[in-house]
C-alpha cells in the first residue's frame, strides 16, 4: 500500500557512507519519500551534487565557511535549497514539523544534539550513528520515552536482531528470548600476526574485508571496538543485560546477528553485506520496499564460518564489556576515548595497538558519574577527551 503522501525525510550526514546508501533507496522511490534537508561537514562540492539532484528545501554544513562555499557553487541555480550552517541548522531540520523521518548518519558524537533533537521532537529516527546512543544512553532513552519516538536500528547487526525478535518486544524474557548473538566479521586482521599489528598502516585497518564504510567506523572494526560500542548500543536498544549478549566471530558477514530462544531455535537474518538492506527495512518498516541490492545466493557463498572472538588480539571488547558494567558516563567515556584516538591513529600520530592501550588508561583514569541529563553528556564526554589527549601527550 503506497502512502498518500510521501514521507518527508532529513538526512544526517547525507555525504557520507549511510547518506550515499540512503540516498540511493530514496531515489528508488519517489512516490514514497521527499527530501527535506541535506547535510554534511567538510564534502562541500559533493552536498552541492545532492542539492541538485535532490532539490532539498535545507541544506546545513558545520560552518559559515563551508555555506558560503556552497552558495557560490550553487549560484545562479534554480532550486529551492536554503542554506543552515553549525548544530542549531542540524537541530533544526531535525525537529522541524515538516519532517516525518531523520536518517541519523553523522558519524561520532557530533550527530548527538542533532539525533536527540528528533526524538525529543517525536520523529521517526533511524539510527546508524551508534555513538549517539553509546555516550548518552539512559539520557537518549529518556527522551525516547518522553517523546514517544520511533527508533530503528540502522546498524546491520541491530537491524537483523530488530528482524528476527516478535514486534514489539518490550522484554525479552517474556518473548522467550535467551541470548543475542551479535556477529562481527573480526574486520581486516582476524588473522594478521599479532605481533605485526603495531605497525599496520589507517590504510590497512580502513580495508575492511566486506564493507565499504568511513574511516572511523572501519578503524573501529580493526580493533573490534565496533562490536564493543554494538554490545553497549544492543544493551540499550534491547532492554538486554550483558550476559544475554554473546559476540560470534563470522568472516563472512552474511549472518547479520541471531537471536536465541527458549525452544532451541535460532533465528538469523542474513543477506549480502549492503547497507541498503537495513536501511530500505527501517525507512518502509513494517513494510518492505526494493533497496536494489541483490539476492543472497546460499549456492555461490558456500560456506558460514563461526568461532569465538579472539579477546587477548581485541582489548576493546573487554573494555567495552567493562564500561556497560560501570554503568552511568563509563560509556561516554569509552566512546571519547576511542574517538580521540582512533582519530590520532589516522592521523599517524598513533599506533594501532596503542588505540586499545590509550583507551584503557582512560578508563582507569576517569571517573564515572551519573548521567542525570544532556549537560552531563557532554561534560562526561570533554573531560574523557581531556584525559585522552593528556595521555596521548605523555606517551
Ligand atoms: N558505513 C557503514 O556501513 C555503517 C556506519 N554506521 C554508523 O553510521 C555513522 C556514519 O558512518 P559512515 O557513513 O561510515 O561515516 P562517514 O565518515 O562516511 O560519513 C559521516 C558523515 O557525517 C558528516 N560529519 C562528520 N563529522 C561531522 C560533524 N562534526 N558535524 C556534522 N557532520 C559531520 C560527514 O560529512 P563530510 O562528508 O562532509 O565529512 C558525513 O556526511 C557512524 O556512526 C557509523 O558508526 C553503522 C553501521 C554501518
Ligand atoms: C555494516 C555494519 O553494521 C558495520 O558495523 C559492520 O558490522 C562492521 O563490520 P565488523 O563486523 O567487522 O565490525
Ligand atoms: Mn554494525
Amino acid at each position: 500500500m503506497q502512502p498518500t503522501q510521501p514521507q518527508s525525510v532529513t538526512v544526517l550526514g547525507s555525504t557520507g557512507s549511510i547518506g550515499v546508501s540512503t540516498l540511493d533507496v530514496l531515489a528508488r522511490h519517489p512516490q514514497r519519500y521527499s527530501i527535506y534537508a541535506l547535510t554534511a561537514r567538510e564534502r562541500i562540492a559533493e552536498l552541492a551534487q545532492q542539492c541538485r539532484r535532490f532539490s532539498p528545501r535545507f541544506a546545513v554544513v558545520a560552518s559559515e565557511q563551508g555555506a558560503a562555499e556552497l552558495r557560490e557553487l550553487l549560484a545562479g541555480e534554480d532550486l529551492p535549497t536554503e542554506i543552515l550552517c553549525g548544530v542549531d541548522g542540524l537541530c533544526q531540520v531535525s525537529s522541524d514539523s515538516q519532517v516525518d523521518t531523520v536518517m541519523a548518519a553523522i558519524v561520532g558524537a557530533a550527530g548527538l544534539r542533532p539525533t536527540l533533537a528528533a526524538v525529543e521532537a517525536g520523529k521517526k529516527v533511524l539510527l546508524a550513528n551508534k555513538e549517539a546512543l553509546v555516550m548518552a544512553g539512559p539520557v537518549f532513552l529518556r527522551a525516547l520515552f518522553n517523546s514517544g519516538a520511533q527508533l530503528l536500528p540502522i546498524d546491520s547487526e541491530h537491524n537483523a536482531i530488530f528482524q528476527c525478535l516478535p514486534q514489539p518486544c518490550s522484554n525479552l524474557g517474556d518473548a522467550g528470548v535467551e541470548k543475542i548473538l551479535l556477529t562481527g566479521s573480526g574486520g581486516p586482521f582476524r588473522t594478521r600476526a599479532v605481533n605485526d599489528l603495531h605497525r599496520v598502516t589507517p590504510d590497512e585497518a580502513c580495508a575492511h574485508p566486506n564493507w565499504s564504510m568511513g574511516r572511523k567506523i572501519s578503524v573501529d572494526s580493526a580493533t573490534m571496538m565496533n562490536k564493543g560500542l554494538e554490545f553497549i548500543e544492543a544493551c540499550l536498544l534491547f532492554n538486554a543485560r550483558p550476559e544475554q549478549i554473546d559476540v560470534v566471530v563470522h568472516p563472512q558477514s552474511i549472518v547479520h546477528s541471531m537471536v536465541q530462544y527458549r525452544d532451541g531455535s535460532l533465528l538469523a537474518q542474513m543477506g549480502n553485506p549492503d547497507m541498503r538492506t537495513p536501511i530500505a527495512h527501517a525507512l518502509a518498516f513494517p513494510e518492505r520496499i526494493d533497496s536494489g541490492v541483490p539476492a543472497l545466493d546460499l549456492i555461490t557463498q558456500g560456506r558460514l564460518d563461526f568461532e569465538a572472538p579472539d579477546t587477548q588480539r581485541f582489548p576493546c571488547l573487554r573494555l567495552a564489556r567493562e564500561a556497560m558494567d560501570a554503568g552511568g558516563s563509563a560509556p561516554t567515556a569509552l566512546n571519547a576515548a576511542n574517538e580521540v584516538a582512533v582519530e590520532a591513529f589516522l592521523q599517524g600520530r598513533l599506533a594501532f595497538t596503542s588505540i586499545a592501550a590509550v583507551i584503557e588508561q582512560v578508563m582507569n583514569r576517569a571517573q564515572a558519574v551519573e548521567l542525570t541529563g544532556l549537560d552531563a553528556v557532554e561534560t562526561a564526554d570533554r573531560h574523557a577527551r581531556e584525559l585522552t589527549q593528556r595521555v596521548l601527550g605523555a606517551l
